[in-house]
């Protein structure tokens, strides 16, 4: 069964490129549609019932390496073979489209993956892109918790575009159930505060296409 999902307006496209250029980052409450989120949040709940979700690491192939101290979550990467899966890529795929006309960005292709927070979940101050390579430029973030609230903990912690180890966070947000977080890839730092619930989302980047020097992007 597909699942019939209307890109976001083009007004919320627009608000979301102008929010990026001027401050690297977006807050986008109840931005999924209702549909769209209810069969992303079974697939999530089915994949944990299931324990169809692997411990994250940092980094990716041979800088691939579990890092429990920086980082306690469970992931599950999508490939597209579910209904939720395609509705989601196709949603997705309008909003690369016009943060290129608006950013000329160049964003070539979209990764993202499931991923729990068990309770006592976190993720330590970071930028997700990795040293060495510009290939993640936009993160995306979406909750798909059915509620939330603040003594749950878990929020979403950003700072402002740049900055250093101490400086004040720009904005804490709660992973509320829609919501969508926008942000440059390796200059937003952000941290995912210890939730005291089971947190719920997908994590996701569009990536630019680094083939050249003898290596082929993407490399599947
Ligand atoms: O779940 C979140 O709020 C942020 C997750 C994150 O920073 C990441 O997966 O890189
Ligand atoms: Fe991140």
């Amino acid at each position: 069964m597909d699942i019939a999902v209307a890109p976001p307006g083009d007004n919320r496209l627009g608000v979301i490129a102008g929010d990026l250029s001027l401050k690297g980052w977006s807050w986008q409450p109840d931005m999924l549609p209702d549909a769209l989120v209810s069969a992303l949040r079974a697939e999530i709940l089915e994949r944990d019932r299931e324990q169809d979700l692997d411990p994250a690491g940092i980094g990716r192939e041979d800088m691939f390496q579990l890092a429990r101290d920086v980082r306690r979550t469970r992931i599950s990467w999508m490939d597209g073979s579910t209904p939720a899966q395609k509705a989601f890529l196709a949603w997705a795929e309008p909003i690369r489209e016009s943060l290129n006309r608006a950013l000329m960005l160049g964003l070539f292709d979209f990764e993202a993956c499931f991923a729990v927070y068990p309770v006592d979940g976190f993720y330590d101050r970071h930028v997700d892109s990795f040293e060495g390579a510009r290939n993640r430029v936009i993160s995306l973030v979406v909750y798909l918790n059915e509620a939330w609230s603040d003594e749950n903990g878990g929020a979403l912690v950003i700072w402002p575009e740049g900055a250093d180890d101490g400086a004040v966070p720009a904005a804490r947000l709660l992973p509320e159930g829609a919501g969508a977080v926008f942000m440059l890839s390796e200059t937003v730092p952000h941290a995912v505060e210890v939730t005291h619930a089971r947190r719920y989302g997908i994590a996701g980047w569009w990536r630019v296409n680094q083939s050249g020097d003898g290596r082929v992007d993407p490399l599947t």
